[in-house]
């Protein structure tokens, strides 16, 4: 039968240095899998603690990953806890990431265009230039 956890008794766990999460009211401890983890430490570690439960989800992990995930259950969290919300800087927002990319994107295209728009004329100088170059000299 599987432990029940208390958010103290997480917290207390936490702050000794281990790296306990919650997602959907089951206790993870991810102390040892935190260094091999696909999607790196950093997220793991603001989680801490807190409830993961959302940004697991939002992550669309895979079904390799949810088996992952039961190798690392300790047991449940007790009914009625209030965990610590996370920040929402801390839920990796993979939506918003490509229109800031895109942005970019555009930003970059315009310049280039701008560069590409003055191809023909630098061409043309050079043109001039060989040509009169040419003459001088033969
Ligand atoms: C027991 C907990 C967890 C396990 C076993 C786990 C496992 C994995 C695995 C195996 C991957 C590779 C991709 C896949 O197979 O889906 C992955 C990717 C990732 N994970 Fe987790 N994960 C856990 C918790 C979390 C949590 C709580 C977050 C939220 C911050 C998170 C964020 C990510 C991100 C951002 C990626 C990269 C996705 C990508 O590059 O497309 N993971 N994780």
């Amino acid at each position: 039968m599987s432990r029940i956890y208390t958010a103290e008794e997480i917290a207390r766990e936490v702050q000794n240095g281990s790296l306990w999460i919650v997602i959907h009211n089951s206790v993870y401890d991810l102390t040892k899998f935190y260094v091999q983890h696909p999607g790196g430490e950093e997220v793991l570690f603001d989680l801490a603690g807190k409830d993961g439960s959302q940004c697991f989800d939002s992550v669309g992990h895979s079904e390799e990953a949810i088996m992952l995930r039961d190798i690392y259950k300790i047991g449940d969290l007790e009914e009625d806890a209030s965990l610590e919300q996370p920040a929402p800087t801390a839920k990796p927002d993979k939506k918003s990431e490509p229109a800031v990319t895109q942005d970019e994107d555009w930003q970059y295209r315009k310049t280039e265009a701008k560069e590409r728009s003055l191809m023909p004329l630098v061409a043309t100088v050079l043109a001039i230039y060989a040509f009169i170059i040419y003459y001088v000299w033969f």
